[in-house]
């Protein structure tokens, strides 16, 4: 097992004195493809914004590749920040650029690489996302599923060694969502890359899953932790086994 890259601990989220979920604490190790699960409402968005530091200091403590989120501030904090790639879902393409240059922005943002170079390293990470003939389409002409693979190239522009990805495969079919799925575990597997990945497709979290968490509306918090294909058999908590089961709860 590889080292801790992503310590959670006692984390807590609450809106006008609502508790959102408390007591949240897991540790992600590198190479690990981590899911963040649960059902409509229980805090999964609201944990990856507080675990990438979108939200003010939260309740609990967040540990980035072994550095404290608390008290880092300005440039140490953007340092820190620039380390993660983050996918969100509702993170569109820009509409006018090319899909190379797309990747390019963070490069351009955040090195001082000179055009020439964007341009290699972009091409490059669409390479890696199976696009590397798309690179000069624009996002109105390529697919749902490619826009999704764009989007991952654009988050690792910069070599993060843990990438967050908010519900890939949301308004996917079920197999451009199984295609993403296994560019996601080859990506860990060939790459290294942590993958932490927020969803409630049991078919992804099956497959991609080495380990994850649910969250549960009601617990306002966590109610399970471990290998999903393990908990799918031996959880003695219902709400977990009718999620794994897909079995109505009375
Ligand atoms: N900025 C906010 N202000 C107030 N309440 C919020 C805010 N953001 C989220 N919430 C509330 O927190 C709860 C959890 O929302 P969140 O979006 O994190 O859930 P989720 O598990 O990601 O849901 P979904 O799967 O539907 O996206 C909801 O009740 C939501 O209304």
């Amino acid at each position: 097992m590889g080292e801790v890259v992503l310590r959670v601990e006692d984390l807590a989220a609450r809106f006008d004195g609502r508790t959102i979920f408390e007591h949240v604490s897991f540790e992600v190790r590198r190479g690990e493809v981590f899911v963040i699960l649960g059902g409509s409402g229980s805090g999964k968005s609201t944990l990856l914004k507080r675990v990438i530091g979108l939200y003010p200091p939260a309740e609990g403590r967040v540990a980035i590749l072994g550095e404290a989120m608390e008290g880092l501030s300005g440039e140490a904090r953007n340092a820190l920040l620039r380390r993660i790639g983050v996918m969100w879902q509702s993170g569109a393409l820009f509409g006018s650029l090319t899909l190379a240059e797309n990747v390019g922005v963070p490069l351009e943002q955040h090195t001082d690489l000179p055009p020439e170079a964007r341009a290699l390293v972009a091409r490059a990470k669409l390479g890696l996302v199976g696009l590397a003939d798309a690179a000069g389409r624009l996002p109105a002409e390529i697919s749902g599923g490619m826009a999704k693979r764009a989007g991952i190239a654009r988050a690792m522009a910069l070599d993060p060694p843990i990438l967050f990805l908010d519900e890939p495969s949301a308004g996917l079919d079920p197999i451009t969502s199984a295609g993403l799925d296994a560019l996601i575990k080859q990506l860990a597997r060939d790459l290294g890359t942590t993958f932490v990945v927020v969803t409630h497709e049991l078919q992804s979290i099956l497959a991609i899953g080495d380990r994850c968490i649910m969250l549960d509306k009601a617990a306002r918090g966590m109610i399970a932790e471990g290998d999903p294909r393990q908990l799918r058999e031996e959880s003695d908590n219902k709400v977990v086994r009718a999620f794994f089961r897909r079995e109505v709860l009375d």
